[in-house]
């Protein structure tokens, strides 16, 4: 008894300890977390409850696109929230206040990228080697001061003229192939790849290939599959156990980038390394990287990271073809839209001259096209990353959050846009006929992690639509279909065909 006793009274001092431990501890962690944003108090993030393992990722399945799903979730949490998906912690980011508030005031807060091991695999292992993919540096804001002389030429300079005069040479090449199939279906996709990938190398690298080049339609083929690739959602993003499912893809894709890089690295790069002196005259983007890999300065960029930094910008032409094969498809279904183009650019160059970039403040509608066609895509904002504790909007969110900003919601919201759902170019013109951007119209985001090639898809984009309507009329083949995926830029790399008929201007 007295045993039993002891055993007993052991046992509840032992529990008396541990429960005041507990509470020690509990009230540290409590004092801690407070300390953690004691800058400022922020809320707790409303949210729905999660499931076990996969988090809410079951909320997404109804939903033909998650964007959808974060508008829906919005009207019971309000416009800021947080969604675990899988074993990653999420806070979804509606409005436009609030999305400035991320990719503005506090960009400091939120410039990180997630951290998917796709992303990590195609780039060498490391995402940092990533322009869209890396985390915030000072590398990659050296690499983004490097790209913006090129990728935003000033109106009428020498960089402005030379796109002009590289984006004609290859329109007029493709016109040419274009007559050569006239009347019959043309698949127009690895036509147009070919086009944008000459005007993107001839302009950032000063290279240019053949059509019957040996290799460049097999690496074109590769760089569109991996473009393909990263913009698909994987659930594995979030459920990394289910990734083995997608070994093979993930090395198929492997298998791409080594292509890729084998070819840049011996049919660009080469001849300038071996052509570089010290200090001499920087005429491309590829001179510009290899004068800031030769020279040191600070903050120093190694010649991998310069050459990965080109693949990516040399890769953009694939984002430029697949929207304007978007464009197209919208097109294409609107005879009365293609009219419109067609009467714009009739009028605009008279006799049937080339057209010019310098043409564009003259053609809204054509403008208004592209950008009705960029709403209605609605391709997503990069997802952001909390790089530090900060607060949204007054709730508080934790390092290493994941941000989803819905700009599916400011491109589609009928509080925004009368009928949104409808393709009216008109929307983007005043009444007095010019180009109007609502100040809610932010699809190419905004801030220190904005897109790097948002005027040379403009100048591409306006460029390609407005010579293809100048000199041919497109007509659909029958049995295709021309309803493409929105909040995705990506088209299969087989896609629909297009058939082409000269017109007499
Ligand atoms: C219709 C075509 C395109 C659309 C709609 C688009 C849109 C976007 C968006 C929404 C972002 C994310 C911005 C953010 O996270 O805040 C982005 C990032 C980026 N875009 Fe684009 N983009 C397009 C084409 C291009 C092209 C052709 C290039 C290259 C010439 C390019 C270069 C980049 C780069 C480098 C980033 C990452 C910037 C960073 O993370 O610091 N984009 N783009």
């Amino acid at each position: 008894m007295e045993v039993l006793l002891f055993v007993s009274s052991t046992t509840y001092y032992l529990l008396i300890c541990s429960i005041a431990a507990f509470l020690l501890l509990l009230l540290d962690s409590r004092r801690k977390s407070k300390a953690k944003f004691s800058a400022s108090t922020g809320l707790e993030l409303p949210g729905p409850t999660p499931w076990p393992i996969i988090g809410s990722l079951h909320l997404m399945g109804s939903y033909d696109v998650p964007y959808k799903a974060f508008g829906a979730l919005a009207e019971k949490y309000g416009q800021v929230y947080k969604l675990q998906l899988g074993n990653l912690p999420c806070v979804v980011v509606n409005g436009l206040d609030n999305i400035r508030e991320v990719l503005m005031s506090k960009a400091q807060f939120f410039d990180a990228r997630p951290n998917f091991k796709r992303y990590n695999d195609l780039f060498a292992g490391d995402k940092a080697n990533s322009l869209a993919f890396s985390d915030w540096s000072d590398a990659q804001k050296v690499k983004r001061e490097m790209l913006r002389a090129h990728t935003f030429p000033r109106a009428f300079s020498a960089r402005f003229h030379e796109l002009d005069t590289y984006m004609n040479i290859e329109l007029n090449d493709l016109t040419n192939v274009l007559k050569t199939n006239e009347g019959s279906p043309v698949a127009l996709k690895p036509l147009l790849l070919h086009s944008c990938a000459n005007i993107f190398t001839s302009y950032f690298t000063s290279h240019r290939f053949e059509r019957d080049h040996p290799r460049y339609a097999e690496i074109l083929e590769s760089y569109d599959e991996i473009f393909y690739e990263v913009n698909q959602g994987y659930a594995a993003d979030f459920l990394p156990w289910l990734m083995p499912l997608h070994t093979s893809k993930i090395s198929r894709m492997t298998e791409h980038a080594h292509k890729v890089r084998d070819f840049v690295v011996k049919e660009i790069l080469a001849d300038k390394l071996a052509a570089w002196t010290p200090g001499q005259t920087q005429l491309d983007y590829v001179d510009s990287l290899i004068e800031h890999v030769k020279s040191e300065v600070e903050p120093k960029l190694s010649m991998d990271s310069a050459l990965f930094a080109l693949e990516d910008i040399i890769g953009g032409h694939g984002a430029v073809a697949n929207f304007l094969l978007k464009v197209l498809s919208y097109v294409v279904t609107r005879p009365d839209v293609q009219r419109k183009i067609q009467e714009e650019v009739d009028a605009v160059t008279e006799n049937g001259r080339e057209i010019s970039l310098a043409d564009r403040t003259f053609m809204p509608y054509t403008e208004a096209v592209i950008l009705e066609a960029v709403r209605i895509i609605a391709s997503p904002i990069v997802p952001h990353v909390a790089s530090q504790d900060g607060i949204i909007s007054g709730f508080k969110v934790e390092k290493g959050s994941m941000i989803f900003l819905n700009n599916y919601d400011l491109n589609m919201n009928p509080k925004l846009w009368d009928s949104p759902e409808e393709f009216r170019p008109e929307r983007f013109i005043s009444p007095e006929g010019r180009l109007l951007k609502p100040e809610f119209f932010l699809p190419f985001s905004c801030g220190r992690r904005s897109c790097m090639g948002y005027k040379i898809v403009q100048f591409v984009c306006f460029g390609t639509l407005a010579t293809i309507c100048q000199r041919f009329n497109i007509h659909p083949v029958s049995g295709e279909s021309y309803k493409v995926p929105i909040t995705n830029l990506a088209l299969p790399y087989k896609t629909f065909n297009l058939r082409f008929e000269s017109r007499k201007v």
